[in-house]
């Protein structure tokens, strides 16, 4: 019997779950065991003995589907995005009566963004004033994006974990909207754009200096070596794992600090 893992892309004929089914496939140490869409039955994932399922759906979607892998013993990669702390909460409620199963929920699987969100992390405490902007294609969705609800997190956490007092804002009538959605008091403003993929900056400001820290996924693929590394990864982390930092920090053996991001909020991912 072969040693390759069998993984299962749900979602698999869009943007992200067909490029998925390519990595998969082209990757030596992996098999395809499934490749399954809406109205397919998910019972092709037990038949077909998948050990991990990558899903890449729909908000609406992830739910269901996490349950049913769960339940089977089956390991979850999820870049689906759309979560909150009560859905967080579901997730550990079937991982505790499956205790050996993982799931690792990415908000980004970019190497990049997730680098981006570390160094967002470093540098919040150091200036007064913080905002996120992410821009996307329009078929996206949701917005904010999960990488930016998460990054935006991460900076609120750090701010309030150093003391820094509330950020500076004499807005006192604006337009719907006008300043963004408040992520734990950090503005997050989201762009939908023909011709992008997915971007995101982070701003901070202080007196005469403002830093930037820009990310582009350019293509698709750029996701692809961090779903495969969760996919290696997951079989041997039970449990929930928010973030792929959890596993890429530990690989290269870089220091994990600041705090990773062990401890998952609302709206990560
Ligand atoms: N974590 C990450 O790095 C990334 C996450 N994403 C997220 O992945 C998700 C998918 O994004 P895209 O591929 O752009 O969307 P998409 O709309 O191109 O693809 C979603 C696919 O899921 C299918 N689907 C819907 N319900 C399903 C179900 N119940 N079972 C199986 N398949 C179902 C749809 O028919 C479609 O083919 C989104 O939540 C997006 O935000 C996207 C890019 C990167
Ligand atoms: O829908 C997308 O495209 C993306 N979704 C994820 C998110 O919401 O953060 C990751 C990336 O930004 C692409």
């Amino acid at each position: 019997m072969s040693n390759r893992i069998r993984v299962a892309v749900l979602g698999a004929q869009g943007r992200m779950g067909s490029e998925a089914v390519r990595a998969v496939e082209a990757a030596d140490d992996m098999e395809l065991s499934a490749a399954v869409d809406r109205d397919d039955s998910l019972d092709a994932l037990t038949r077909a003995g998948t050990q991990v399922a990558v899903d890449l759906t729909h908000p609406d979607a992830v739910l269901g589907n996490l349950e049913f892998c769960v339940r089977s013993g089956i390991h979850g990669v999820v870049g689906t995005t759309g979560w909150t702390d009560e859905r967080l909460a579901r997730v550990r409620g079937w991982l505790a009566d499956s205790p050996e199963t993982g799931v690792l929920i990415a908000p980004n699987f970019g190497i990049g963004a997730v680098l981006t969100m570390r160094f967002a992390q470093q540098a919040a405490r150091f200036f007064e004033s913080a905002e996120v902007v992410e821009l996307h294609h329009p078929n996206k969705a949701d917005a904010p994006s999960g990488t930016a609800v998460r990054t935006a997190r991460l900076i609120a956490q750090a701010r309030q974990d150093a003391g820094c007092a509330p950020q500076p804002d004499a807005t006192s009538t604006a337009l719907d909207g006008a300043r963004g959605a408040d992520v734990d008091g950090v503005p997050v403003h989201a762009v939908r754009l023909r011709g992008l993929v997915a971007h995101q900056e982070v701003l901070f400001g202080d007196e005469g200096e403002i830093l930037t820290i820009r990310h582009d996924s350019m293509n698709r693929g750029s996701f692809m070596p961090g779903v495969l590394l969760g996919v290696r990864r997951i079989g041997t982390a039970p449990g929930l794992t928010v973030g792929l930092e959890n596993f890429l920090f530990d690989e290269q053996g870089l220091s994990d600090e600041p705090e990773a991001s062990g401890a998952p909020g609302a709206g990560d991912g």
